[in-house]
């Protein structure tokens, strides 16, 4: 440990005082200042964890692409109490298995279904900001909490792809589900990024445990429930997949395969998977599949915002691929053309990965580009600091979607070091549904409104890297209804 480069740490608190008292976004940067001063391998004792952090595309690689380093790093296991053993926190055998079985679920024939769901979804979104545009107008305000709409239309999304119900939650945004969805989301934050929530013993005393369990009893108690009812449908036979189920009207019009009928039709060594088997990769569905792509898509709309010449790149794009009527519904093969939206996607998410940092626990010694890694190291991976380094993206703070584009494919040149979904086999498996989602809410978002941005744009919004990328002030945007 004693050659890998770093801070001085003191006795017990390690480089923990470095942090302390930092806000989120101080934090971030001082990590940046710590790569600076230390290179691109540095390490850091946070109390009595030691994580290594790899800033190197080479380590960087070599850790993703490793089929030995599967598991993840200790600040996962705060998951655990949601997610159980799903399939982004689990590792060894039960990883395995588990991936192999879910990796179908995410066929394009399945995801096409999809795109019917995120297409009406979004039809309620538009909506939802006619309201508060309206609002806005009549009241003098300055400007829509675009995110505010975009989780609960996220929310909306995972919750019918995942479950086949809708919990209805931009219409009904005070409902227990989605209370106790943005509950968990504040307490996984504190846990993982204050020392002082870090240990069980004193954190199980403090109140925000007792509303933790308040949530997840919340949380679970639904998923159980859908499960079971939906287990009973499939023994019953009824409804199928095209049916439409009048028994219960939180149900979409019409049934589609949801993520949780090929779990309940799948097997493990021949013998079905249990509700808790399926409960923890529904919940993790729901927990990875909403957050990220609202984070992607706010950050998306602050970069249209802020460059007009894309904004109207995307929308006449949008208008030559879909059309003048904006009561046409987006299709899979008509999203699939949106190929300059696509390359505004992956340079947000180059510039603002959803997922700012991914850990590894390192369980045997090993050697990663001639530095020893010891046993019971934490390994820190920052997709967002290596998709802003200078020597690998010319001018990495500017917005370019052309760096993506076929002939200079920026993704291609440095597959690890534009990591927003991960890479090797541990990468993100919602990679393509997330696409999608992302390109219906944007298509149906450019059809009906012009966006621009409300604020300060000679400084970059003030980032905050926790579990999921996000800024320290709401980001506010003025919308013009467009005239055909
Ligand atoms: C813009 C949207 C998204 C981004 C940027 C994103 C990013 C990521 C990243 C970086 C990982 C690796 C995490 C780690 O190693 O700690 C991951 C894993 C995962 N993601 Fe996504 N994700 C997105 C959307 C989704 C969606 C929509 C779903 C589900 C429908 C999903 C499901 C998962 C699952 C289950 C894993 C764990 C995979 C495994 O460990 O085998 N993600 N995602």
């Amino acid at each position: 440990m004693r050659e890998i480069p770093g801070p001085r740490s003191l006795p017990l608190l390690g480089n923990a005082n470095l942090f302390l008292g930092l806000t989120p976004a101080e934090a971030c940067l001082l990590m940046g200042k710590l790569a600076e001063e230390h290179g691109d391998t540095f390490k850091l004792w946070l109390g009595p964890w030691f994580s290594v952090m790899l800033f190197d595309p080479r380590d960087v690689e070599h850790v993703l692409s490793s089929t030995q380093l599967l598991d993840k790093a200790f600040e996962y296991d705060f998951l655990g109490q949601w997610l159980n053993q799903g399939l982004l926190v689990s590792g060894g055998r039960k990883w395995h298995q588990r991936r192999k079985i879910i990796t179908p679920a995410f066929h394009f024939r399945i995801l096409e279904q999809y795109v019917e769901i995120f297409d009406r979804q979004t039809r309620q979104f538009v909506k939802n900001l006619d309201t508060a545009l309206r609002k806005e107008a009549a009241n003098s305000w300055n400007g829509v909490d675009l995110g505010r709409f975009i989780h609960l239309c996220t929310l909306d999304v995972i919750c019918e792809t995942a479950m086949g119900v809708s919990i209805h939650a931009q219409t009904n945004a005070d409902s227990d589900y989605v209370r106790a969805v943005k509950t968990i989301s504040m307490v996984l934050h504190k846990r993982m990024f204050n020392i002082f929530y870090r240990f069980d013993l004193t954190y199980m005393l403090t109140p925000l445990a007792r509303a933790e369990r308040r949530a997840l009893n919340v949380l679970h108690e639904f998923t159980e429930k859908i499960i079971v009812q939906r287990r009973e449908e499939l023994l019953r036979g009824t409804p199928s997949e095209t049916e439409t189920s009048s028994a219960d009207a939180d149900v979409g019009a019409k049934r589609k395969m949801a993520f949780l009928d090929i779990l309940l039709q799948s097997t493990v060594d021949e013998k079905p998977l249990t509700n808790l088997d399926i409960r923890e990769e529904v919940d993790t569905f729901m927990f990875e599949g909403h957050d990220t792509t609202s984070s992607a898509l706010m950050f998306f709309f602050y970069n249209l915002a802020t460059h007009p010449e894309s904004q109207q790149k995307c929308f006449e794009e949008i208008k030559s691929v879909i059309g003048t009527d904006v009561q046409t519904p987006v299709t899979y093969e008509l999203l699939n053309k949106l190929h300059y939206v696509e390359l505004c996607i992956k340079e947000t998410l180059r510039l603002y990965p959803s997922v700012p940092l991914l850990g590894r626990r390192v369980v045997e010694e090993c050697e990663i580009n001639g530095k020893v890694i010891p046993a019971g190291t934490n390994i820190g991976i920052s997709p967002l600091f290596m998709g802003r380094r200078e020597d690998l993206f010319v001018e990495p703070n500017s917005f370019k979607p052309e760096r993506f584009d076929v002939v200079t494919t920026a993704e291609k040149l440095n597959p690890y070091a534009y990591i927003p979904f991960s890479a090797g086999p541990r990468n993100c498996i919602g990679q393509k549904f997330a696409m999608l989602e992302i390109k219906a809410i944007v298509a149906n978002t450019l059809r009906h409104f012009e966006i621009d941005f409300v604020g300060d744009t000679s400084e970059p919004p003030v980032l905050i890297a926790e579990l999921i990328l996000r800024t320290r002030d709401p980001l506010m945007f003025k919308l013009k209804e467009r005239v055909y």
